[in-house]
């Protein structure tokens, strides 16, 4: 069965998706033993036959994705293909005008209670006149905890962000980067069953950006979390994902389901070198650019792509 399709099974091939960053099925058989076993997953999130209209624009049409338990999967397109406006769809914040989102089994309506976002403008999703600390632990308050909880498991947050002696600072005294952190710390302490990554490294310097990356493979590793990440950067989207979904335009649909098998830990140095890196980020690039598959590299030794070649 197709990585990505309903009610799927997921190769353990896969590496990446259950793999070496993040937590391993227990029942993992050795997937050097030839044949590729597959092994059920939980589903957190189904989206199911997903559409939306802007008054006479499409923006989404038929669009069908999951993602696994643990997964961290990648979203990228072209301009306009209609990211912002899924993310926004799988957030509650818009509702679909055809289709459904399904989180942890519940077809959701609304915003739903256990889910975190993570913007590209800190400085907006951040309050000013709350200390970093408060900033994290604000949302535990829906979470029904106490304020001693609250504060242990904000503290516990920036620890694994490294910002343990940030607490008691105000955003405005950190640098860009320390303040994005301050968004996924906020996002972690919440521990939702999916957190949503809205081009969560687009406004800062390139060095801060591949630290973020690193954290955000860190705390999934630790975590367990189960992360969406909608990017414009290729490369981006290939070191993170476990999958990279491409979207296409016109309405935006699912291109391409490309499953990311890249020895682990991964590295900004080694894994950008890897040959299947190189050869993921053109077959990526190639799709967002709208060109389609090159013929024959699908090989048995690589990942298949699942490619709607009608677009
Ligand atoms: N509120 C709106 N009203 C009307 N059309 C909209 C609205 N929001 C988005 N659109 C249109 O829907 C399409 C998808 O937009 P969306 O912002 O989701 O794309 P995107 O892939 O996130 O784009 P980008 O990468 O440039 O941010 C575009 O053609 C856009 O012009």
């Amino acid at each position: 069965m197709p990585p990505g399709g309903p009610g799927r099974t997921t190769p353990l091939a896969l590496g990446g998706v259950l793999g070496h960053d993040g937590p391993h099925p227990p029942d993992a058989p050795d997937a050097t033993q030839g044949a590729t076993v597959y092994h059920e997953v939980a589903e957190v999130l189904e989206i199911e036959n997903l559409g939306h209209r802007y008054n006479d624009h499409l923006a989404l049409e038929g669009v069908n994705l999951t993602v696994a338990e643990g997964e961290l999967v990648s979203i990228v397109g072209p301009s306009g293909c209609g990211k912002s406006t899924l993310l926004r769809c799988i957030a509650g914040l818009i509702r679909p005008t055809t289709g459904k989102v399904v989180l942890n089994d519940t077809a959701i309506d609304g915003v739903p209670d256990n889910m975190a976002v993570v913007f590209q403008d800190y400085s907006r999703s951040l309050f000013p006149w709350l200390s970093v600390r408060d900033n994290v632990a604000l949302p535990l308050r829906r979470r029904g905890m106490g304020k001693q909880e609250r504060r242990a498991a904000a503290q516990e947050a920036l620890k694994s962000v490294d910002l343990a002696d940030a607490g008691g600072k105000y955003p405005w005294q950190l640098s860009g980067g320390m303040q994005q952190r301050v968004s996924i710390a906020r996002a972690l302490a919440y521990r939702p069953a999916l957190m949503l990554m809205d081009e969560p490294f687009g406004s800062v310097d390139a060095q801060t950006r591949e630290d973020l990356e690193d954290l955000v493979l860190n705390v999934r590793g630790t975590d367990g979390m189960t992360i969406l990440l909608v990017t414009h950067d290729i490369d981006e989207s290939v070191y993170v994902g476990d999958r990279v979904i491409v979207l296409g335009r016109n309405p935006g649909h699912v291109r391409a389901d490309i499953p990311v098998e890249l020895p682990g830990p991964r590295d900004q140095i080694t894994t950008r070198a890897e040959p299947e890196f190189v050869r993921l980020r053109a077959e990526v690039g190639r799709l967002v650019r709208g060109g389609g598959k090159t013929a024959g590299s699908a090989t048995p030794h690589e990942p298949k792509v699942n490619v709607d070649t009608t677009s």
